[in-house]
């Protein structure tokens, strides 16, 4: 696993106002250090061309460049890594071609996902739902933060030690509860997007995660 902060990943998304390139591109001004591009509804050809694109993009940042969904563009281009849910490829899968060369973080919604995930060598966990978002369809159930404390504490308590990065719907004013509840980091993409300057918006929810780390 890379040694690069796993405060804040932004997720990319395609608006009215932005390309996933050019969302990826404003966190990166911002000062986020560690995008996940996910292209829903794109094409595979679409999907690395713009991956090539980002790609270049986070190694002029110095930022971690994840793919989501697809283990094997993710081992074509050499990104950092893949994230990985229900439907995508089983993780222990994603273990075996990718060896240890690459991160792979996996989506959990109970602590039983939490378990399945470190078992099959996942490096980091995506927990969410936080609350509802339209970015993603077919939202597992809301965790708020009393889902996060549970999964938190129940780790703890079975000597699970894996960094837990909460997902969906999230603001910058949610941050200090979020962090309260012992997750690593969080993953987001609306809230900047919908920012009227979303450089500036990473920015404060960059300040915003180190004053609660
Ligand atoms: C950091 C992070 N957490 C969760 C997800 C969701 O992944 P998945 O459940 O596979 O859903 P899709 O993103 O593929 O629609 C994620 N991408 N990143
Ligand atoms: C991939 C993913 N999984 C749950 S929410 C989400 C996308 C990010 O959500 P938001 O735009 O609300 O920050
Ligand atoms: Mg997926």
């Amino acid at each position: 696993m890379e040694d690069k902060p796993m405060e804040l990943q932004f997720i990319t998304h395609f608006t009215d106002r932005y390309s996933y390139y050019d969302s990826a591109r404003l966190a990166l001004e911002g000062g986020c250090r560690w995008i996940q591009l996910r292209m829903k509804d794109a094409s595979p050809e679409e999907r690395e061309q713009e991956a090539v694109r980002v790609q270049e993009l986070c190694r002029t940042y110095g930022a971690t460049f994840i793919i989501d969904d697809d283990v094997e563009l993710v081992k074509k281009l050499k990104a950092d890594g893949v994230h990985l849910g229900k439907n995508d490829m089983p993780i222990a899968e994603a273990r075996h071609i990718l060896a240890k060369d690459f991160i792979i973080g996996g989506t959990a919604n109970t602590f039983d996902d939490v378990v399945s995930h470190y078992r099959a060598g996942a490096d980091y966990i995506g927990c969410g739902p936080f609350r509802f978002t339209t970015t993603k369809k077919n939202l597992s159930p809301i965790l708020g933060l009393e889902g996060y404390r549970n999964i938190v504490r129940q780790m703890h308590e079975h000597g699970i030690n894996l960094p837990i990065v909460a997902i969906g719907g999230i603001t910058c004013e949610d941050i200090p509860a979020i962090m309260q509840t012992g997750v690593s980091g969080i993953a987001l993409s609306g809230t900047i997007l919908r920012a009227e300057n979303p450089a500036e918006e990473t920015r404060k929810i960059l300040e915003e995660l180190k004053s609660k780390s």
